[in-house]
């Protein structure tokens, strides 16, 4: 015999008492007349006005049902019932010997669900409206009766239950039996058909169901479901209502309800809860409007909010709109993402480059272009690449996912989408998008302090090899340029040609005037210099008052004509400081690439000795060395 068995024959499993137990005993003859059900019903105040209350909301816009009996015919005796049955259960089992469990708050989460599945009922025609009003408000009544037969280790199975952990596995572990077991033998016991107790045990879990999808059972599994959610949204803290509200709407969808409906069919049910709550004693807290609920901010944790300020963009590919629309609310409620929307890979290829996601969601089976084709197109793409991509799919074939992989995908979610399953995958892709975001900030940091070094490091070379009173390169440029003019001549086997230039008996300037007379006719020269000079030639000041000037492309004759010009320039200088005119000379030393000369400071050095011979001559003059010797103009 079984455990339930035993417990029903020793009468302590829950059940009902007085006129329900009437009610039910009447009901079970075959010669039972609804005249006998309703007068019975009548000998309990109680009991007759929740059934004129059921009566009258089933029979809404028409006329009031005003006697039990036209109640009693309108119900139908099975549903009478069951109803008598639950209310009865309610009415003995507000309290009871368990501590840990909460009797007021189980009565008032089970009416919730009687409403809300008598709504969705009413809504999906899926069954009588009252007789889902029955199931919704026994579909947990094994928890109680498990609390009521084993009232100390139930209070333990209670404790050991983690939040968002199912009851089931710790019943069985513990007691040897779970709740939804008790619920069957309870409703079967009240004479609910089997049609109905199969689809209110398996509604916690109705993928286990086993149920053909459209068909009558599959579809009152997911309507029970969808009323025990909306139940659970209405004792869940206002956090998470949000994701509540999110995982209704997916559910909805399952059942052809849409966000507009869900709303309505929400807030009528709070408000009959309300009222059924107050007829049968039971608490029922307040809760806000469901489009309220549903646009509230999401209440986050302090390190959350930088995230909330930067809502990441996801582009949903889908063609089925309910499906899309879905999504499109988990996405944006609960995870706080922008989304956009495509019906398929072309549309959503060009949405794409316009509002450049971070995230792609996209269905595999579409029109125009399908989802692996859209992932290819957006991986051949240079600015698709860091995208992540996730598959919507129903395909759970090996080969299929590679495939989907082998097309750029970051990772897949098997179709219909789960609320948990998507929130898991979302947080894998929002941590790629984070590590990408922290990956391109630390580059665009990087990038900005290789070009502030490269500008530092050019202002260091600028220094490094610039005069700073003249702004002519100094004399380790000088030399530098000297070396690859020698190397170019050396290549090319054109001309090269060095002019040493020093600033005649400058000294007597600096004594005269002052150093800072004298810093200004440095400048002058070099600017005169610089300014006598080919565009390709180099400049430089190599000493005090010395200037190196080479010239490419330049034999000694042009050399020297060019010495002789740049002379006769400074030399016509009016170098006007603190109103005094200055004059000054120089005096130039020549040289040019000659047979036997070995490196450029062979030529440098004979530049040198020319410019000794010039100063020697007198100054203000050009000299030559060539061929050995020194040769004055
Ligand atoms: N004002 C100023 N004077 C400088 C600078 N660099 C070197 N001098 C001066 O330039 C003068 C060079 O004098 P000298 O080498 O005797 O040459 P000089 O007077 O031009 O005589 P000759 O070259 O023989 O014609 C020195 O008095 C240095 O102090 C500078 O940057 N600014």
């Amino acid at each position: 015999m079984s455990k339930i068995d035993q417990l029903r024959i020793s009468g302590q499993l829950p059940s009902p008492k007085g006129v329900a137990l009437a009610v039910m005993e009447i009901s079970r003859r075959d010669d039972a007349t609804l005249e006998e059900v309703a007068k019975v019903v009548q000998s309990d105040p109680a009991l007759s006005s929740r059934l004129l209350r059921l009566a009258n909301a089933a029979a809404s816009g028409g006329r009031p049902v005003a006697s039990i009996r036209e109640a009693v015919m309108q119900l139908g005796m099975a549903t009478v019932r069951q109803l008598a049955m639950g209310f009865s259960l309610v009415d003995q089992y507000l309290h009871g010997a368990c501590p840990a469990f909460d009797y007021p708050g189980f009565w008032s989460h089970s009416l919730f669900m009687a409403v809300a599945s008598q709504e969705l009922g009413r809504l999906l025609r899926a069954a009588p409206p009252e007789e889902l009003f029955a199931c919704g408000l026994m579909a947990q009544i094994g928890c109680l009766a498990l609390a009521t037969v084993y009232p100390a280790d139930y209070g333990a199975v209670l404790a050991e239950q983690r939040a968002g952990q199912a009851l089931l596995e710790l019943e069985r572990q513990r007691l040897g039996v779970d709740h939804t077991e008790f619920t069957a033998g309870i409703m079967a016991d009240c004479g609910i058909p089997k049609t109905l107790a199969e689809p209110v045990c398996y509604h916690e879990f109705p993928l286990d169901s086993g149920f053909s999808e459209g068909s009558r059972p599959y579809q009152l599994v997911h309507l029970l479901f969808q009323a025990r959610r909306m139940a659970d949204l209405g004792r869940s803290p206002a956090a998470e209502r949000q994701t509540s509200i999110s995982e209704l709407m997916l559910l909805g969808g399952k059942i052809g309800l849409d966000a507009t409906d869900l709303g309505e069919v929400f807030d009528r049910v709070v408000g009959q809860w309300h009222s059924w709550a107050e007829l049968l004693k039971v608490p029922a807290g307040q809760l806000p409007s469901f489009s309220a609920m549903s646009t509230a901010p999401v209440p986050r944790p302090e390190e959350e909010a930088d995230e909330a300020r930067t809502r990441k963009v996801v582009l949903l590919v889908d063609d089925d709109p309910t499906g899309r629309l879905v999504t499109q609310g988990l996405l944006s409620h609960m995870l706080g993402c922008t989304v956009h929307t495509a019906e398929n890979g072309k549309e959503a290829l060009a949405l794409a480059l316009e509002v450049m996601p971070q995230i792609v969601i996209t269905d595999w089976r579409m029109p125009v272009m399908d989802g692996l084709e859209f992932c290819r197109a957006l991986r051949a793409t240079g600015w698709g690449q860091s995208m992540y991509v996730v598959m919507l799919t129903g395909e759970e074939d090996d080969e299929k996912i590679i495939e989907a992989f082998e097309a750029g995908v970051d990772d897949y979610l098997t179709k219909p989408v789960h609320v948990r399953a998507l929130s898991a995958r979302m947080r894998a892709a929002l941590h790629y998008v984070k590590l990408l975001e922290a990956w391109e900030n630390d580059r665009a940091q990087l990038k900005q302090f290789a070009a502030e070094l490269a500008i530092s490091n050019r202002r260091l070379e600028h220094t490094a090899m610039t005069d700073m009173l003249t702004e002519l390169p100094n004399r380790r440029a000088g030399m530098e340029a000297l070396a690859r003019f020698w190397s170019a001549s050396r290549r090319t086997g054109r001309a090269v040609a060095a002019l040493m230039i020093d600033v005649d008996h400058f000294k007597s300037i600096n004594d005269r005037y002052g150093h800072a007379v004298g810093d200004r006719v440095l400048q002058c020269v070099a600017k005169a210099i610089q300014s006598a000079a080919r565009k390709d030639d180099s400049v430089s000041r190599i000493g005090g008052e010395e200037f190196l000037l080479v010239c490419h492309d330049a034999d000694a004759r042009t050399a020297l004509l060019a010495a002789e010009r740049l002379r006769r320039t400074i030399k016509a200088l009016r170098i006007s400081v603190a109103d005094v005119d200055i004059h000054t000379s120089v005096s130039i030393g020549v040289a040019s690439i000659e047979d036997g000369m070995q490196k450029e400071d062979d030529m440098l050095n004979a530049a040198d000795k020319a410019l000794y011979a010039a100063k020697s001559a007198g100054r203000d003059r050009v000299a030559l060395f060539a061929n050995g010797k020194s040769l004055c103009r």
